[in-house]
């Protein structure tokens, strides 16, 4: 079949490397389920992502569909400096997102291309509004986990007591969720977050909630059924993770790396089995240069084989470029590699790694888990040091390094190298790896044929398909060219005025 027969949904990122990531995952299984998928974020990260990875002009086959990129330009020079404040960046990208998604749609319909359906994620809640304005279908992918979803949507509705100024220490109940303390709650809604401006962007996706018809979340039933349940009563919430999982489509090379992957593969063949500790704090955390300094003697004198990815900050970001300590690479010679990116699935799955100390980010926890990797949790900030507590004591699949950024504590080498030895080696570290195999079962489940996630997608894919000849027949036209006229017609009327019909009804997932 060519590409021009199939429906088309257009996926609309927020440049970030967390969010990107499982954007373009979810991308990959809907391809595989026979749509067109066109993936698009700003140029400034297409740029970035074009030279790193294996992205083209042309259109990537991905099981029964396709996916192909369009970036847009945020109306900023290239070397902006402002793109590192998100509180001026992300109106800047409402401002041009506004005008340029309508104008991609409707080239895209004079194309051959009628778009059907626009999915976002977190952070650039305006989207769902591009998508009301018309007249399609929306649908929201939400990055994290659905306990960390839970707590912000009791904080938006007010529903129960979170940390505030007059009583800091509270611990906070959620429903079918452990009691968090007051610093596993997520920390962007702590009252003295530095980070208000990633609060007031999660309060605007909560703010817009009600405008996706349905909310895809990168987490499987097994792994938080009772919350999920919960939730699912309260919102339409389809469990779809773990994203990263396509046996659709395995050897789809599609990837969206805005760095090129150093090579460590190699490195980790040469050494033995479950012998290497894997270090890596994601695409936006920044340690200190006093606790880097801990966490690379703690390394060197545990004794362990090491990969340790060490990124170089944005030159905007206003964080120091961090050094090694003086001759620490002469002394850890052959037992450590330290690398600027590294391909984290392929680490995560390769038999030389017994523990990853992570940062706790949402997409370095469900790998983690899907892999079958114990952890040391070293969470810092936002949901992180949510799912900190959940793989220390409700997955049971880590140990815990540190509580977060908040707590304002250097953790010394001796509590790393102490984590690192119950983390490698023992009893615990058995329960642990035990624990983790038992949940990489439960994923690889989850999304083989007629799992809850593969299931959840079908359904998906069904309903976006059901809605597309909706959208066509209220716009009174025919398949063959109704959408492109249609979008045609949005754009020369502009987005703001438009009153095409809206589709609305309940969206049913199939058993
Ligand atoms: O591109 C980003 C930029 C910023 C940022 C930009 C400027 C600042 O002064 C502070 C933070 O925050 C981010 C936070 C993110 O949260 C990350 O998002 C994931 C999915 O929501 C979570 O699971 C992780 O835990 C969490 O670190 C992701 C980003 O791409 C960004
Ligand atoms: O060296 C690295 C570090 C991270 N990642 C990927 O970057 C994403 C980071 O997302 P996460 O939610 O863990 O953290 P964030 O960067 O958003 O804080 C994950 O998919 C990782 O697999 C990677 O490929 N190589």
């Amino acid at each position: 079949m060519g590409s021009e027969a199939l429906v088309h949904v257009l996926l609309v990122s927020f440049p970030g490397q967390g969010h990107v990531n499982p954007l373009l995952r979810l991308g990959k299984r809907l391809a595989s389920k026979g749509l067109l998928v066109t993936f698009t974020t700003p140029e400034s990260i297409g740029k970035a992502m074009r030279k790193a990875s294996n992205i083209g002009e042309e259109l990537s086959p991905v099981g029964d569909g396709f996916i192909r990129f369009e970036f847009f330009d945020d109306g900023w020079d290239e070397d902006e400096p402002r793109r590192q404040d998100l509180d001026q960046y992300l109106p800047q990208l409402e401002k041009v997102g506004k005008v340029l998604i309508p104008e991609m749609i409707r080239r895209n319909g004079e194309q051959g291309r009628p778009v059907s359906c626009l999915i976002n994620n977190p952070f650039i809640p305006w989207v769902s509004d591009v998508a009301d304005s018309l007249g399609l279908p929306s649908a929201m992918l939400w990055v994290q986990s659905s306990a960390c979803f839970t707590a912000y949507y009791h904080y938006y509705h007010g529903l129960v007591p979170f940390p505030s100024e007059t009583a800091m220490e509270i611990d906070v109940q959620l429903p079918c969720m452990p009691l968090l303390k007051h610093d596993e709650t997520p920390s962007f809604l702590y009252p003295t977050t530095p980070y208000p401006f990633l609060r007031r962007a999660i309060m605007g996706q909560y703010k817009n909630l009600d405008k996706p018809f349905c909310i895809l979340m990168d987490t499987f039933q097994e792994l938080e059924h009772e919350n999920i349940e919960y939730m699912s009563k309260i919102s339409p919430i389809k469990t779809v993770g773990p994203l990263f999982k396509n046996p659709k489509a395995p050897n789809a090379t599609v990837k969206g790396d805005f760095m090129k992957a150093d090579d460590c593969v190699g490195w980790l063949d040469s050494k033995p089995a479950s012998s290497v500790v894997y270090v890596s704090f994601g695409s936006v955390v920044y340690l200190k240069q006093d606790q880097w300094d801990e966490i690379a003697f703690g390394l060197l004198n545990s004794g362990v084989n090491f990969l340790w990815v060490m990124k170089p900050p944005h030159k905007d970001s206003g964080y120091e470029v961090l050094r090694l300590p003086e001759g620490f690479l002469e002394k850890a010679g052959d037992k450590g590699k330290v690398v600027q990116w590294s391909p984290q699935e392929q680490v995560l799955a390769h038999p030389s790694v017994a523990c990853f100390v992570t940062h706790c980010g949402w997409n370095s926890t469900m790998e983690a888990l899907t892999s079958g990797m114990p952890v040391v949790a070293f969470p810092q900030w936002g949901d992180q040091v949510t799912d900190a507590k959940y793989l220390v004591d409700v997955f049971k699949v880590g140990v815990r390094m540190c509580r977060g950024e908040a707590e304002n504590k250097l953790i010394t080498r001796d509590v790393v190298e102490q984590c690192l030895r119950e983390a490698t080696s023992g009893p615990k570290a058995e329960e642990m790896k035990q624990n983790a195999m038992k949940w990489s079962a439960a994923a690889e489940a989850a999304v083989a044929e007629g799992g809850s996630s593969d299931r959840n997608i079908q359904a998906f894919v069904d309903e976006v398909k059901r809605r597309s000849l909706e959208v066509l027949a209220a716009s009174g036209k025919s398949a063959a060219n109704g959408g492109a006229e249609l979008a045609g017609k949005v754009a020369s009327d502009g987005v703001e005025e438009l009153g095409e019909p809206k589709v609305n009804g309940e969206f049913k997932a199939v058993a």
